[in-house]
């Protein structure tokens, strides 16, 4: 049983829930699909993942287990196209004003067997600007069919309480929501851990 106040609901065990969607078959289905095959066939260029922590960026894999691609080739202006178009809806939705977009950031991330991010929210990781330009987290799951991993739920926590709600990372599901949410990728399980199988996400923040 939950009640709202404004955008967001208040879970029956406490807390608030700020506003989030979720979208399947968010993009065009051969997009999508595309979007994995560049992934998995630059596996050589991707980097460990980073957040920042104490001012510094580094790699702690205790906190952030993941390795990241920083652009997506052929693929970056129709994402960003795909973005910056959705923005006004999810505004709405989520009782935001309008803003108008600086840039959209962009990364594409590789979760293999282990992975997982701890509770964060995402102005207070990786980019270091105060104020902090993201105002908006778009997540697109991408993966091979069957799905070659278990777990890796993106897992919504609400502000004060213990509540939360998880969203499995369906291939082409979109799970957008406002930066400030706190949220976490829970350990996902990859057998063999090969990277074709691994849990991909395309992040997008769209910055003020
Ligand atoms: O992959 C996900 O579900 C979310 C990733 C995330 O929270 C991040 O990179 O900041
Ligand atoms: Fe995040």
């Amino acid at each position: 049983m939950t009640a709202t106040f404004g955008a967001a609901e208040i879970p029956a065990n406490g807390g608030l829930f700020l506003p989030h969607d979720v979208q399947s078959d968010w993009l065009p289905s051969p997009l999508a699909d595309a979007l994995l095959e560049y992934a998995i066939a630059n596996e050589s260029r991707f980097c460990p993942g980073s957040i920042l922590h104490s001012g510094k960026v580094m790699v702690d894999e205790t906190i952030r287990q993941v390795s990241v691609l920083s652009h997506l080739g052929p693929f970056h202006e129709q994402v960003t196209r795909a973005a910056l178009t959705a923005q006004p809806m999810l505004e709405r939705l989520f009782g935001m004003p309008a803003f108008t977009a600086s840039e959209v950031e962009i990364e594409m991330a590789a979760h293999g067997d282990g992975a997982h991010f701890q509770q964060h929210i995402d102005t207070f990781v990786v980019v270091n600007r105060c104020p902090n330009p993201r105002v908006l987290t778009l997540v697109l799951y991408l993966h091979r069919q069957p799905r070659g991993f278990t777990g890796g739920a993106l897992r919504l926590h609400a502000l004060g309480g213990e509540a939360f709600q998880d969203i499995m990372p369906d291939h082409n599901r979109l799970a957008a929501f406002p930066s400030i949410l706190p949220h976490s990728v829970q350990r996902l399980t990859c057998p063999g851990n090969a990277f074709a199988d691994r849990r991909f996400a395309v992040n997008m923040w769209i910055h003020r």
